[in-house]
């Protein structure tokens, strides 16, 4: 079993922006979700946990091992998929690959052969192997991206909105080959996408502002909310007055009509009731933190 301790993590950048408040977590195998708004502060506490910049103060530690002052710790045990990996070199995925294995450290030349083999059949590429990388589609390069995480044999993968950009489908097979890893390592899954979470991940945490809001398992953060969701169609130009006496945690328009969604501990009149789900958790958190 993997852990990843975080204690009282802070940050400020140089020009005074205080990106990471105070966050407490524990992680240990399976996936655990990093929801939250663009700004949040989830890239900023990524690249402080795999040692791109270091915290202004707080611990953290991998596997009981400091990594703020020892880096290597986890540098050595890490899987990184970025939103984004810009442009590819003109090489075939294979030799890619090869390369990649080289600088994370697979020095023996079989071992190397044995593990890209292995991963680009687990991501349904090895037929692709001698195409070029940078004439993939979306998808194949997002399942590219997930072989080269893989790659070392890595304790902790970290992925930063993995979907961006994928049709229902190859998101639907990327989701399930990501769920399929992270069985025995920590998998961190950075994404202000709700339902990536409530599909793939074990536990999660909302933060915003640089502060975790609400840690807990979806299941569990959902049955909270059981008895509290009421919506109800409304006129546009009555929204504010909804908004000033009742807690409106989200609103929407259906075929041209305007739904609100309100946050009560008992019906408010005229209100129906809703089956919670986890995007009422999410922005019910977030609209007590505006
Ligand atoms: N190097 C930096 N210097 C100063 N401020 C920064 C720096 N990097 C990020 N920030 C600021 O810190 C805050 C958090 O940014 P961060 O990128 O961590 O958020 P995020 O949750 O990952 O958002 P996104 O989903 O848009 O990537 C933002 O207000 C951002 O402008």
């Amino acid at each position: 079993m993997n852990t990843l301790k975080i204690n009282n993590l802070e940050l400020t950048y140089k020009n005074g922006h205080q990106a990471i408040r105070n966050i407490s977590l524990e992680i240990k195998n399976g996936m655990f979700g990093l929801l939250g708004p663009n700004g949040a502060g989830k890239s900023s506490l990524m690249k402080t946990i795999v040692g791109l910049q270091k915290p202004s103060s707080g611990k953290i530690l991998f596997n009981n091992a400091d990594i703020v002052n020892n880096p290597e710790e986890i540098k050595k045990h890490l899987g990184f998929l970025p939103q984004d990996f810009g442009v590819y070199p003109k090489v075939n995925a294979y030799d890619l690959l090869n390369h990649i294995a080289i600088l994370k450290g697979v020095n023996n030349k079989v071992e190397r052969q044995k593990q890209i083999q292995y991963l680009l059949e687990k991501v349904n590429l090895w037929n692709f192997k001698n195409k070029e990388v940078h004439t993939f589609s979306g998808g194949m390069k997002q399942r590219f991206g997930v072989a080269q995480a893989l790659l070392g044999s890595p304790k902790i993968i970290i992925v930063d909105e993995p979907t961006a950009g994928l049709d229902p489908e190859e998101r639907n097979r990327f989701n399930a080959l990501l769920s399929d890893i992270s069985s025995e390592v920590i998998v961190i899954l950075s994404t202000h996408l709700v339902e990536d979470v409530k599909n793939l991940c074990s536990e999660m945490t909302i933060m915003n502002k640089g502060r975790i809001l609400k840690i807990g398992k979806p299941k569990e953060l959902i049955e909270d909310l059981e008895g509290k969701i009421w919506s109800k169609f409304i006129a546009n130009d009555e929204l504010e007055t909804y908004q000033s006496n009742l807690k409106v945690i989200s609103q929407q328009l259906i075929e041209r009509q305007l739904q609100i969604t309100v946050f009560a501990s008992t019906q408010p009149e005229e209100f129906s009731p809703v089956e919670p789900i986890l995007e009422h958790v999410y922005f019910n958190v977030l609209s007590q933190n505006n």
